[in-house]
This record gives C-alpha cells, structure tokens and sequence, in this order.
C-alpha cells in the first residue's frame, strides 16, 4: 500500500557567502572538526513543519506563490532532501517527474533515449521495450527517433520526453509542472495521456501554477505559503480560498469534497 506521511518536517537551506565564509573554508572546517564556533551562517528555510498524510489514492495538487515552498515539498517527498527536522516516511516506489529532460543523453538516439528514460523512472527494459513503439507513434517524430537527440528542438525534446513520462506505471507520481514548449495540438494529445497516467498513479502530487491543469488531475489540495502549509482539504476548497471563486468556473464533477 503507498503512502507518504510526514510529522513537522522542516528543509533548511544554509547560505554560504562567498565572501566573508567560503564553501572551501566551511568544509574544511568541517573536516578539521572546528566549525560552528558561534559563527552563523544564514539559512532560507524552505519548508516549515510541514505535516500530510497522503494516502493510496490520492490526487494532490500543491499551490503557492513563486518560492512558497512546492519544489521543494516535491523534492523531500522524493527523498532527494532530507528533513532538516522531523520526519518524511514515503512507503511505495517514486517516479520524480520534476525536469521534462532529465536523463536525456544528447548523444544517443531517441529511441535510447525512450528506454533509459524509462529505466530511470523504475521501470524494467522488458517494460519499456513493450511499449517503446506506443511511445514513438505518440511523439510522431518518425525518422528522427534514430537520430542522436541533440538534433532535436525544444518542442521534438518535450514530445520525447512527455511519451516517456506518460507511459510508465507510477507508485507514486510526483509532478512539477514544466509543460511549456509545446504546441497547443500537441498538449491537447499530451493531456488525455496525462490524465490516464495519473489514473494508473497509487499516488500523485502534482505542484502547478494552472487551475486547469488542477482541475483536470487533483482532487484535493495544499496551499503553500512561505514554506508552511497554509491550508490543506479538497481542491475546489483550497483553490477558492487561495484564488477565488472564480478559480472555480465549472460545478460539475471535479473535486467534490
Ligand atoms: N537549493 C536551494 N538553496 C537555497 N535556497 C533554496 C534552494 N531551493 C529552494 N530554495 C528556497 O526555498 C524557497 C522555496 O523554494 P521552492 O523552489 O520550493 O518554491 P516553489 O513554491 O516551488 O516556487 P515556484 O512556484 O517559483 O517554482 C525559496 O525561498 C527558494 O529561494
């Protein structure tokens, strides 16, 4: 069964400036076993005793303001940052979909492409060969699948990398939005194979800035502010709070409570 709880949990960024304490300096005293002789080093605090239970199921949507802390809530639930205090328990396997080209080789082709990727995100080489020709026919790139892909646009790159992504069988998706660079007809086909994916997802969190988007994937909601959790319950809920009502157009069949 998945589940992601977490007990107060709090991410600390401590900054080192450059001029008066350098990285180089503070490491070695590290390694020197003298550091933290009173001297301070200032520290964003990035998340702030954040507590959710997120259970088989769920559909999660995370709002907030530039730099309320989303990210970075993706990032803990990820296991890529530890909790600077309390605790983050993630019980399933993670598929982080944070960066739309991450783990793209620009020497290697497309279709090599397709099948790292898709080991990358957990699943078997026998599962991604499975599904690689689904996958090419969705990006319609035809010849160029064989082609290294740093002969790819921006737009041929996100179509590659949104075939992969949305083809894998998450335990638990996480998703930071980064659906830009592609052309209105292409996101509309992207989009009935996100929601599929999100409906084979045991669970997702989805951090986005478009109520759209929101509306289509999420059920329920956290709204971040300044690291701290400002309100958490169904979507329509939390995004009427954190918008207005007019965050909330239609009455039919999303996000009832
Ligand atoms: N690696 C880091 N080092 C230092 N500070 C960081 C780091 N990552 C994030 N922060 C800070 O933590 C806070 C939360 O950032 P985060 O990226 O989680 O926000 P966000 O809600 O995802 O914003 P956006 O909607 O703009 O993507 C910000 O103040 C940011 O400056």
């Amino acid at each position: 069964m998945v589940s992601i709880t977490t007990r107060d949990a709090s991410v600390d960024f401590p900054i080192f400036d450059a001029k008066s304490r350098s990285l180089k300096k503070t490491v070695l005293g590290v390694v020197g076993g003298n550091i933290d002789s009173g001297a301070k080093v200032p520290v964003i605090q990035a998340l702030h005793e954040v507590t959710v239970d997120l259970e088989d199921g769920a559909r999660v949507g995370l709002v907030g303001h530039n730099g309320a802390g989303k990210s970075t809530l993706l990032r803990l639930l990820a296991g890529i940052y530890e909790p600077t205090s309390g605790t983050a328990v993630v019980h399933g396997k993670v598929a982080p979909v944070f960066d739309l080209g991450v783990g793209m080789d620009p020497e290697i082709s497309g279709y090599e492409n397709i099948l790292i990727r898709g080991l990358f995100l957990g699943m078997t080489r026998k599962q991604m060969e499975k599904r690689v020709d689904d996958i090419a026919e969705f990006t319609e790139l035809g010849d160029f699948l064989s082609m290294p892909l740093r002969t790819y646009s921006t737009g041929m790159r996100v179509r590659l990398a949104l075939g992969v992504v949305t083809s894998i069988d998450p335990e638990i998706l996480l998703l930071d939005e980064g659906i830009g660079a592609v052309d209105a007809a292409f996101l509309e086909k992207a989009r009935d194979r996100l929601g599929d994916l999100v409906a084979r997802a045991g669970l997702l969190v989805f951090a986005s800035h478009s109520d759209e988007f929101l509306r289509q994937l999420c059920t329920s909601a956290i709204w971040m502010e300044h690291g701290r959790i400002k309100q958490q319950g169904s979507l329509k809920e939390v995004l009427t709070a954190y918008k207005g009502p007019e965050a909330w157009p239609l009455e039919k069949g999303h996000g009832a409570a």
